[in-house]
């Protein structure tokens, strides 16, 4: 009830334990706090905090417009409300070095378990976009680097995205993940892999895990759990993926009311109130008090 009584330490080092054990970790972004217990209740053993969706659901582009304290402010919001560790996504760290090492205190604070910095030149844009441009090593290791030493749980994980691939190829994405992990970076995340072998290059050139994106509509092929389990992916993310289901939904929806004057087609395809009811447990609500608790489902038509 409330919200999760496990400790952010404890999190991460429970996500710590699981890349250990080589088994995939498998994390859908959460657009909300409410999806991300969707997401517990399923069996997920992680939530992604993604960057495209803080910026979509503020109505605005994935182009570095959204400030840390927003994303600071979604990472507690969603942390507080599930057991599973959540990893967010840091963007470029909001500035220099300096202000990266803020952004890393700030976001240990929202209790999360983790975030990715990326090495695109501020600001950034989406990942799957054209005309994107990184920084030189020098620059994308100072972030690293400032990133590790302000850490003050030694279980946070710092993970270092690299754009590098969309720009000059799978051999400089290599090295640039090479130096990423001798900078500190506990993980990586190569962004705008073409397919299941630049994974396995990637896989190959470094010893710390390897995150796959697996976002619709971007440059990267779809593949299944299994196929990035077999070339030996350790996290997998769905960044925006419920986003889109529920913004189709939306639409579908609004376009019923347009044609049909009413939603009652739709019914059977929405979430029922005993269902949602049940996610945020107003029965543990009910037990702690049962004076607020008042509502009986079995009055509605559900
Ligand atoms: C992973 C990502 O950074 C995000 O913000 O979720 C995006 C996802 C997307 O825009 O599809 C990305 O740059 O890949
Ligand atoms: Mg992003």
């Amino acid at each position: 009830m409330l919200h999760s009584t496990i400790t952010p330490s404890a999190k991460r080092a429970a996500f710590r334990a699981r890349l250990a054990s080589g088994e995939l970790v498998r994390m859908p972004g959460a657009f909300n706090p409410l999806s991300a217990k969707l997401i517990e209740e399923k069996g997920f053993e992680g939530v992604y905090i993604s960057g495209a969706v803080l910026s979509a659901d503020l109505g605005l582009p994935d182009i570095g417009l959204t400030t840390l304290s927003e994303v600071a402010g979604r990472s507690a919001q969603i942390a507080r409300v599930t057991d599973l560790p959540a990893l967010v996504d840091a963007d470029t760290g909001f500035g220099e070095p300096m202000n990266v090492a803020r952004t890393v205190q700030i976001l240990e604070d929202a209790g999360v378990a983790g975030l990715h910095l990326e090495d695109q030149v501020n600001p950034k844009r989406c990942g799957h976009l054209d005309g994107k441009q990184v920084v030189d090593e020098q620059t994308a290791l100072k972030r690293i680097r400032a990133a590790v030493e302000a850490r003050r749980d030694p279980d946070f994980l710092i993970m270092a995205r690299t754009d590098i691939r969309g720009i000059d190829g799978l051999e400089a994405a290599k090295d640039r993940a090479k130096a990423l992990v001798d900078a500190g970076a506990d993980a990586i995340f190569p962004e705008a892999m073409a397919d299941l072998a630049e994974f396995a290059a990637i896989r190959a050139a470094v010893d710390v895990p390897v995150l796959a994106n697996m976002t619709e509509f971007g440059k990267s092929e779809l593949f299944t759990t299994q196929q990035l389990a077999d070339v030996g992916v350790n996290i997998v993310i769905f960044p925006v993926s419920l986003l889109r289901l529920a913004m189709g939904a939306a639409e579908r929806g609004l376009d019923t009311i347009l044609a049909e004057g009413s939603l009652t087609s739709r019914v059977p395809e929405m979430q029922t109130r005993a269902r949602l009811y049940e996610l945020v447990d107003y029965a543990g609500y009910s037990s702690f008090d049962a004076d607020i608790y008042t509502f009986d489902l079995r009055n509605n038509h559900n």
